[in-house]
């Protein structure tokens, strides 16, 4: 049937280098077998070793790309990635209040992992008061959930209070991830969901510096999935089994933090 086939879509900035950010997500939505659409937000000069240069697109070409997709597609997930700075946050909100892209994924990217920022500091006060109620379920790692709550996370006790902390700012449903955290060879996540219950999911910790766009590729499988109308603990899941997989089969690309296998299963 005409539009039956499932669509999501990739809010976030460009990586030139290919590993992360919404090329990460194109990679990734294309594997779970769904259809991936995208709205550019900003332009990164990137690659493994880390970010040169960055650019944020102007707010009427990032309203010109949402009106676009809402005019022709059935997009039933969506989520953000790299929202660069306050006009960007701003706009994107506005443009998710405006039309129904179905569940809100939102991953609070804020600095890449060799240390450059993607979100500006006085950026982060309206991610928070502002997108953050609009998420289905957000995705902060370590750094990002303390940025967002004001508290530090320390332990796997600390981990569970920050989901809760997080669900009182307005999000449904939360998954903190731990891959910022070196807990006895294991990568643990926690994940809360709006109706209370709570659940770990633990993967062996890969010994390796081959981690780049680990955040962006869980994010959009989970949307993915929730685009094909998968329920969200079954998504959330699926998105830890295949970033797992991901990492586990590394491929050789780059000289520093090089992207994932996106072909592992
Ligand atoms: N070395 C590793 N081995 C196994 N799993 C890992 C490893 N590093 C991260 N993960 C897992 O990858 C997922 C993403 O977590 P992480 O905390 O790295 O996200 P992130 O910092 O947002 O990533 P990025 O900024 O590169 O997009 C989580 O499920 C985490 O447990
Ligand atoms: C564009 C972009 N988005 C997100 C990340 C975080 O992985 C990155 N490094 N680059």
């Amino acid at each position: 049937m005409v539009n039956e086939f499932p669509q999501a879509l990739s809010i976030a900035g460009s990586d030139s280098g290919g590993g992360a950010g919404m090329q990460a997500d194109l990679k990734t939505m294309q594997m779970r077998h769904v259809f991936a659409t995208t709205v550019l937000v900003a332009i990164t000069a990137q690659n493994t070793l880390g970010v040169q240069d960055s650019m944020p697109l102007p707010p009427a070409m990032i309203d010109a790309q949402f009106a676009s997709l809402n005019d022709d597609l059935q997009i039933r997930a969506c989520k953000t990635g790299m929202l660069a700075d306050v006009p960007t946050v701003e706009c994107v909100v506005a443009n998710l209040q405006k039309y129904d892209f179905g569940p809100v994924i939102v991953d609070p990217v804020m600095i890449a992992k060799g240390g450059a920022p993607l979100l500006a500091d006085d950026a982060i006060e309206i991610v928070k008061k502002r997108l953050l109620p609009l998420a289905t379920l957000i995705t902060p790692n370590l750094p990002e959930a303390e940025r967002l709550t004001g508290m530090q996370v320390e332990s796997k006790e600390e981990m569970v209070t920050v989901g809760h902390r997080l669900q009182d700012l307005g999000a449904k449903n939360v998954l903190v991830k731990g891959g910022h955290f070196d807990q006895s060879g294991l990568a643990q996540d926690f994940v809360l969901l709006d109706n209370d219950e709570s659940f770990w999911m633990t993967s062996p910790r890969f010994d390796t510096i081959r981690t780049h766009g680990t955040g962006d590729t869980i994010s959009a499988c989970i949307t993915a999935e929730l685009a094909k109308g998968v329920p969200l603990e079954t998504a959330i899941r699926t998105g830890k089994a295949y970033v797992t997989a991901t990492i586990r089969d590394g491929i050789e690309v780059g000289h520093g933090h090089g992207p994932l296998n996106h072909w592992a299963l």
